[in-house]
């Protein structure tokens, strides 16, 4: 039996605030620095590196992280989780989205159904069906093949699909595995959907409708969008949809569908993308193979996370010096700042991911809780970000640790070689020069100029990004937040903070408003 406390009553914790603070400056110089970034790093799934040399730690603070990881009992948190104890408190539902991708323990049964069996089983549909999608067995009413496939969907129903296809859009064109484009209707703002419907040729596309719930007013409304585009056009709408939803949603029987792929109560919209949520869109876009692959990497990651040694561990080492910096240094925020533009929307899934989940301020039982919970997270690709946003992260007045994303070779394989260097060598030594620029500073009589280092940071790094290493990736921060959220002794698994601006919203929308609600619904004209 786990025992679910909260994080300021363990031992482990109260030892760990009183740890003398890592100067980065002094230990990240010198034959020092270099020993700690060959030592300090540890094996991820698919080929992926975590090195933590850059990070405000030494033996005595990973010592106490380790004690820390044992008397939360966070790898048997993870057990009970995966052999489907009710961990999300709040909804009162099991927790099951690492089943997506493998079997970790017991078989769990649900709703009468073995549900690896179940999930396995739909990734297979899917895959049938995409297949006879590509081979043109299922065609348009003219018996034209499709050409383009259009998810609508909103929240984890696009944010994680939409940075999955994008970050293998070009690996799949170099590896002869793109097979459709895909695009993406997320925004209850009109200019979305009609700017993706005039990008598009409707008479040859096939739409993916993604809600679990089946009740999502953006997603709804899209649709509707879509439906009239198509009617427009002359097409039969029931000919160009398929859904992906809940067994228990109102879309589940609806036969406005070609095809309907399911998901289930167990898996939150943010963690969904190893589901038909993304297996959908994604098996689509580049076969199911790819599909596959992609889970594969994920499943590697979720094994080492079942270790309890912490240095064996990346998600857990990731998730509890991310509660170091939180709790004990005091660090409000989180930069994920991934070095390859295949991944410029992921930092906007891992919003989502980190903040939906451990934006809480009670514990898993609804009692308060006297401690700093999930940081904010924000992001965009390197280089880029170093022209936008790094001048505050070097001399601003508050630390943000930073999360940087590195590959040794580029998916597409088109480089050039100016000045002596390439592309993709410009790119990887700038994220080497941030790292140490972040830790070590640099001093200057001139205050303005002066870099007073200290900035902690970690890297992944890997060889290319492939479908698998991308799950391995993906997969790594769902632990990581899972094990935070462990710590934190809260439920990182429901949402109830995005409710009652749906409520307000329905409201102004039946004009029932008054006082300050009125009045901003007059100015914004509704
Ligand atoms: O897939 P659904 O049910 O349409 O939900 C979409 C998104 O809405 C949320 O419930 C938040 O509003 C997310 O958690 C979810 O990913």
């Amino acid at each position: 039996m786990v025992n679910w406390s909260n994080m300021d009553t363990l031992g482990a914790y109260n030892a760990l605030t009183k740890v003398a603070k890592v100067d980065l400056t002094e230990v990240m110089s010198g034959e020092n620095g270099a020993k700690r970034v060959k030592e300090m790093t540890v094996p991820m799934g698919a080929g992926l590196s975590y090195n933590y040399a850059s990070k405000q730690v030494n033996e005595e603070v990973l010592d106490c992280l380790a004690k820390l990881a044992d008397e939360a009992q966070l790898v048997d948190k993870y057990e009970a989780l995966y052999n489907g104890e009710v961990v999300n408190t709040g909804e009162k539902r099991l927790v099951l989205h690492q089943l997506t991708r493998g079997q970790l323990g017991n078989d769990v049964m649900a709703d009468g159904v073995n549900k690896r069996e179940f999930y396995a089983n739909e990734q297979a549909r899917i895959a049938e069906f995409a297949n006879k999608v590509h081979a043109g067995e299922i065609t348009n009413a003219a018996g034209e093949k499709f050409t383009t496939v259009v998810q609508i969907g909103i929240g984890g129903s696009d944010l994680g699909p939409r940075a999955m296809y994008l970050a293998l859009e070009n690996w799949a064109k170099k590896n002869n595995a793109f097979k459709m484009e895909a695009k993406f209707i997320s925004n209850v703002d009109p200019d979305d959907a009609a700017a993706v419907l005039n990008s598009i040729d409707v008479a040859h596309s096939l739409f993916v409708l993604v809600s679990k719930s089946g009740t999502t007013l953006e997603t709804l409304t899209n649709e509707s969008f879509v439906k009239d585009a198509l009617k427009k056009a002359g097409l039969d709408a029931s000919k160009h949809m398929i859904a992906v939803t809940s067994q228990t949603s109102p879309l589940a029987k609806s036969s406005d569908y070609l095809a309907a792929f399911f998901m289930d109560d167990y898996i939150g919209g943010r963690f969904s993308s190893t589901s038909s949520v993304g297996g959908a869109v994604l098996s689509l876009a580049f076969g199911p193979e790819v599909f596959a692959d992609f889970l594969a990497g994920a499943a590697e990651e979720d094994v080492l996370a079942k270790n309890k040694d912490l240095l064996k561990n990346p998600a857990m080492l990731d998730a509890l010096i991310g509660v170091y910096e939180r709790n004990v240094l005091g660090y409000p925020c989180t930069t994920v700042l991934p070095y390859s533009q295949a991944l410029s929307r992921f930092p906007a899934h891992l919003q989502q991911l980190d903040m939906e989940s451990n934006g809480k301020s009670v514990n898993r039982f609804g009692e308060a809780i006297n401690y700093k919970t999930g940081p904010v997270i924000f992001g965009e690709p390197g280089t880029n970000g170093q022209h936008s946003f790094y001048q505050l992260l070097h001399q601003g007045t508050d630390i943000v640790p930073l999360q940087f994303i590195g590959f040794r070779n580029n998916q597409l394989e088109t480089d050039v070689d100016i000045q002596g260097s390439t592309s993709q060598q410009k790119l990887c030594a700038n994220v080497a020069a941030q790292i140490v620029a972040f830790a070590c500073g640099k001093k200057d009589d001139n205050a303005n100029k002066n870099f007073a280092g200290n900035r902690p940071s970690s890297i992944i790094v890997g060889d290319k990004l492939t479908p698998k290493a991308l799950g391995a990736l993906l997969a790594h921060f769902e632990n990581k937040i899972m094990f935070q959220g462990f710590v934190w002794n809260i439920n990182s698994f429901d949402q109830e903070g995005v409710q009652l601006g749906k409520v307000l919203a329905k409201k102004v929308l039946a004009h029932e408003t008054e006082g300050a609600l009125k009045v901003y619904s007059d100015l914004l004209n509704i």
